[in-house]
């Protein structure tokens, strides 16, 4: 079974057994572009090339051809906007990322009096620089002549899957312009309930219809490979948003499971079974998943902006270290952070808080405070952050987490898994494939096609590779909390 993970920093090709076990894997980085403050964008058409050259290379390593693969899913970096000319494939602009803040005050005039709660009802979301729709309208607005072209059909709209999957069913060759329920649940555009997009958001926030992809289930049949991707002949039967995708591939099944992924920003999902439950605390509904016709399954979320992305700004924009593992060495010098706090609000402070107004901020400084504690105090706001969206979740749906169940990219940290399972008084556990992204789209693409009967499946292979137990005094958990909160209130107002 293979999957396609495009993720904000990188994309992967990965190729799991039936025992869902990790067979092979590629990996190629793409350009972070910063035209200006708050903005970051990725060219589309860099990431479909190393799409396809990691797609062959798992292949090549794993010494496999497209026959023997049964099937391939994709999961990807939710909300990150492109549009492309249909006849061309050319896309019109830069990805906008997520983490783009450009949008801004597009989102100020659509809340207008209403507040930024005004599509929170149908779509789950606050109005927010985070999502896809605002992003999609600002490029329209962005050359002229774009929004005629959108409305005669000229143009598709998609989020990173919609792209990979037209380019990989046949791109101007009769590729399919399709998407799943998950990744069209962070648009903006979508009815939560109904899972079509909605016809009166779109209007209001001038997207033609024309141009959006038909909203499919998250596994069944997207038509098969093309020549000119790089799995020719293999069906395509799955998409996934990637953090759905790793809920999904931590086996988090049933409602009142979580898992939380640590990767260029922080994403806890709660599964709240087959009703949306609408947050009071700050997070977000979203569509968990939908397995063919079954009813879908939703998630509250809780989506931390900056975590890993703040390790490698450590290392990329201060030169700190030169690779992003180094900070646990230099964290792991001293034995606390210092009195430092550093609240990385680049793209303003996502959930609990939705503070667009935020920056970046580092607090508690000393003649004292060395690189050491800027190292430990990094890698602590990820854990804070946590803390932070736990609580909301805990108010919002009164599940206590026995133990939090954790992936990504910064889970082989073990000072900061040691720190989260202390600020949180919870064990923090990881699986033996920490890869649960890739893995989520495997298994959606593989029940599709019988190479997995069930979930029982997904359940019986996970499995616990390593436990960390809390262990700190408990006014110490209380201090350091405290402290956390006073920085952010600091972030405030800074834009
Ligand atoms: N040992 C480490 N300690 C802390 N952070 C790390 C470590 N190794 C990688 N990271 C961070 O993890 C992130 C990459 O995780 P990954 O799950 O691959 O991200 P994504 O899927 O968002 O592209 C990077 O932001 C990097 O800075
Ligand atoms: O690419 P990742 O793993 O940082 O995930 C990004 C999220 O999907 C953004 O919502």
């Amino acid at each position: 079974m293979a999957a396609i993970d495009q993720g904000t920093t990188s994309t992967r090709a990965m190729i799991f057994d039936h025992r869902g076990r990790v067979v092979s894997v590629e990996q190629l980085e793409h350009e972070q572009i910063f035209p200006r403050a708050g903005w970051v964008e990725h060219d589309a058409a860099e990431i479909w090339r190393n799409t396809r050259r990691v797609g062959a290379a798992a292949l090549a390593s794993a010494d496999l051809t497209a026959k023997d693969i049964v099937a391939c899913g994709i999961t990807n970096q939710r909300e990150t906007t492109v549009i492309w000319e249909r006849e061309t494939g050319r896309p019109v602009h830069n990805a906008i990322v997520w983490q783009d803040t450009r949008t801004g005050e597009l989102c100020e005039q659509l809340a207008g009096d209403a507040g930024i709660d005004r599509y929170r009802e149908r779509t789950g979301l606050p109005l927010s620089t985070y999502f896809a729709g605002p992003k999609a309208r600002w490029i329209l607005d962005s050359v002229d002549g774009l929004r005629e072209r959108a409305e005669n059909g000229e143009l598709c709209f998609g989020t990173m899957d919609s792209w990979i999957a037209w380019n990989m069913t046949g791109g101007v060759d009769g590729g399919r312009h399709v998407t799943d329920v998950t990744n069209a649940s962070r648009t903006m555009l979508m009815d939560l309930r109904t899972l079509s997009w909605d016809p009166d958001i779109c209007a209001e926030l001038g997207i033609p219809m024309a141009m959006l992809p038909e909203i499919r289930s998250s596994s069944g049949d997207f038509g098969a490979l093309r020549g000119s991707g790089p799995l020719p002949g293999v069906p395509l039967s799955g998409i996934l948003g990637d953090q759905q995708a790793a809920t999904f591939g931590q086996a988090c099944l049933e409602p009142g499971e979580a898992k939380n992924t640590y990767g260029t920003g922080n994403f806890l999902l709660l599964n709240t079974g087959t009703e949306p439950v609408f947050s009071e605390h700050g997070l977000l509904t979203t569509v968990c998943y939908r397995i063919g016709e079954e009813k879908p399954r939703y998630a509250l979320e809780g989506s931390i902006a900056v975590t890993g992305s703040l390790i490698q700004w450590l290392r990329d924009n201060l030169g700190l270290f030169p690779n992003a593992s180094d900070v646990e060495r230099l964290a792991a010098e001293v034995d606390d952070n210092g009195g430092a706090y550093f609240v990385p609000a680049f793209s303003g402070l996502f959930a609990p808080r939705w503070r667009s107004d935020a920056r970046g901020v580092i607090v508690g400084l000393t003649r004292f405070v060395n690189k050491n504690h800027i190292a430990r105090a990094a890698l602590e706001a990820s854990a804070f952050q946590t803390r932070e969206v736990i609580e909301a979740m805990q108010a919002d749906s009164g599940v206590t987490l026995s133990t939090l169940k954790v992936d990504g990219g910064m889970v082989v940290n073990e000072l900061l898994m040691q720190f989260q399972a202390d600020i949180l008084d919870v064990p923090v556990v990881r699986p033996v494939v920490n890869e649960t992204t890739a893995l989520g789209a495997a298994y959606a693409a593989g029940l599709a096609v019988g190479f997995w009967e069930s979930e029982d499946d997904i359940r019986a292979n996970w499995a616990e590779d390593r436990r960390w137990e809390p262990g700190m005094a408990v006014e110490d958990r209380d201090r350091l909390y405290a402290e956390w909160n006073r920085a952010v209130e600091h972030s405030f107002g800074l834009n």
